[in-house]
């Protein structure tokens, strides 16, 4: 096998591939998907595959962008505008992060709605930044009030706007005549490739690119590894993944993501959100579990349902992190467990999780392509957001917390945090439950709350996901509402300290942000699923939600 890229399993991950990938190689599963075969998940997804498979050329489609990008940062820096900062939510955000950070370049991302996150943002570098406006439908309400933002931004700064706002967009998008009519430079991208496919297109490549991401060297290490993913052999590294991933019986529906000095920080974000949206429908789906390193109680004690995914380092040398994570997943072996081992470059690793999750969402007969579910929580946050705001009294307040139960009476006489978390926590199934909490706040000013993940996994021995949003709405908010009904849902809001008017618009970040959050929990609760909202306010609440957790 390449050195390039390897997947290793052990444990029942290992009998999955044994058990599906010679079936996978007869079918010519890989060589069809590198050829667009769009009947390859059934019938109900031909369509939707037939105008969705681009992604498997981009590694030589995507070349002549190359230049474009590098004469524009070039003028760019001609002019002294030496900052990138990208607005984009999911799939038009994720990727550029991972590429700039593993590049150890500098990009700043608004991926967020939470106004003083918004503020600070647009504080930062103004006068040398170039704002990159990614949305392939061009209509993404989040990614639309961020643009507004930094219009209004540029005008208050007496910088022409559209000289420093770059459009990525889908060709015929509203943004795309939008803002071309306006004067805007616009790139348009593949629109063969779905939002979390486009890593390679110019959705990944135009704010990598601008911010000083090798982004050449990018789509070499792709292509190095293509032809490998297109085999019909049992040593392909996708056909492994996506068995590991998808085929163990009885399914292992929670992929815990560890990284293990892989040199790509960040990557099991952007694999987060292409694993959950991508599987998580029809009640079924893999539950991605992003962890923080190996000490953390999914990777050390692993329940029945998980398997364990670890990124490791690309050492061609046998004792390096590759042979200590193939030792690791030896032990998980004889213990009962399922794990599995990837190595490799960032490029050929975005192709590699790109590939194994089609031959997933095939195991798991459902259509990779679409995401069924993400609509309901946008449609109950317009309707708030339209005139019927979330009014709903609290049921406690405790220590600046307000606290309110949605999803059945699993709440009983609990009136402060702590009894309310236990209460929920009561509701976990505690073979297959999973804890999912949603933080709507400034995901950079607060960035530590999110150890109170590996809290709760101790403290409940399932799995437990952090997402920050509205972030996760576009990631593992699809897997919430569309797959298996096994989750319990500790919301977590704020009062920021400023809000920000959306130009041009009847609502403010705040209220954008709001309703978000009570459209997705009523959505949730809808499906039956419990909901803890805690609303904070300010620091002292915070700090009352942190204690209780803890
Ligand atoms: O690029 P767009 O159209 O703004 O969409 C952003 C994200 O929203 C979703 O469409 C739905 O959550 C994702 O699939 C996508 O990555």
């Amino acid at each position: 096998m390449s050195a390039a890229l390897e997947v290793s399993a052990t444990g029942a991950a290992a009998d999955a591939v044994s058990r599906h990938v010679p079936t996978l190689v007869e079918e010519r599963f890989a060589s069809r998907l590198f050829d667009r075969d769009a009947t390859l998940w059934g019938e109900a997804a031909e369509s939707e595959a037939g105008v969705r498979l681009g992604w498997v050329g981009l590694h030589r489609s995507s070349r002549p962008l190359l230049g474009e990008i590098a004469a524009l940062r070039e003028q760019l820096r001609e002019e002294g505008v030496d900052h990138v900062a990208l607005c984009g939510m999911g799939g038009s955000s994720l990727a550029p992060e991972v590429i700039c950070a593993a590049a150890g370049v500098d990009l700043t991302v608004l991926d967020s709605s939470y106004p003083d996150q918004v503020r600070a943002a647009l504080a930062d570098r103004l006068e040398r930044t170039v704002v990159v406006v990614s949305s392939k439908s061009g209509s993404t309400v989040e990614t639309d009030s961020q643009r507004r933002a930094y219009v209004a931004a540029f005008e208050a700064a007496g910088i022409d706007p559209t000289r420093r706002i770059v459009i990525v967009t889908d060709p015929g998008s509203p943004l795309d005549e939008q803002s071309r009519n306006a004067g805007y430079r616009v790139v348009n991208a593949d629109p063969n490739v779905g939002g979390r496919y486009s890593a390679l297109t110019a959705f990944g490549l135009v704010p990598s690119g601008l911010a000083g991401a090798d982004i050449e060297t990018l789509l070499f290490d792709v292509d190095a590894v293509a032809d490998l993913l297109a085999e019909d052999d049992e040593a392909n590294p996708a056909l492994r993944l996506g068995a590991a991933m998808a085929g163990t019986e009885p399914l292992r529906d929670k992929l815990v993501l560890v990284d293990e000095g892989s040199g790509i920080p960040g990557f099991a974000d952007w694999a987060e959100q292409l694993i959950a949206e991508s599987t998580g429908k029809d009640g079924v789906g893999i539950l991605p579990v992003v962890v923080a390193d190996s000490s953390d109680p999914e990777v050390t004690l692993p329940p029945n349902d998980v398997t364990v995914a670890r990124l490791v380092g690309d050492d061609s040398d046998d004792s390096g992190d590759a042979g200590e994570a193939a030792q690791a997943a030896q032990s998980a072996d004889s213990a009962g467990g399922s794990e599995v081992a990837v190595v490799g470059t960032l490029g050929a690793q975005i192709l590699l999780w790109e590939a194994a999750t089609a031959v997933a969402g095939r195991l798991l007969g459902i259509n990779p392509f679409d995401q069924p579910d993400v609509e309901s929580a946008k449609k109950a946050a317009r309707s708030m957001l339209e005139g019927s705001p979330d009014t709903t009294e609290p049921d406690a307040v405790d220590g600046g917390v307000e606290i309110r139960a949605l999803g059945g009476d699993w709440l009983g006489a609990a009136s402060t945090v702590r009894d309310a978390v236990e209460a929920l926590l009561g509701e976990l199934d505690p073979d297959a439950g999973y804890v999912a909490v949603m933080a709507y706040l400034d995901r950079i000013a607060e960035a530590g709350l999110a150890d109170v993940r590996r809290t709760l996994a101790i403290r409940t021995r399932r799995p437990v996901t952090f997402g920050w949003g509205p972030r996760f709405l576009h990631s593992t908010g699809q897997l919430h509402k569309g797959g298996p009904a096994v989750g319990v849902y500790l919301q977590i809001t704020g009062t920021p300290e400023q809000d920000l008017p959306v130009a041009g618009r009847e609502f403010s970040f705040n209220d954008l942000i709001t309703a978000q959050a009570a459209g997705d929990a009523r959505v949730l609760a809808d499906h039956g699923r419990p909901v803890l909202r805690l609303h904070v306010r300010g620091e002292a609440g915070l700090q009352t939600v942190r204690d209780a957790l803890a």
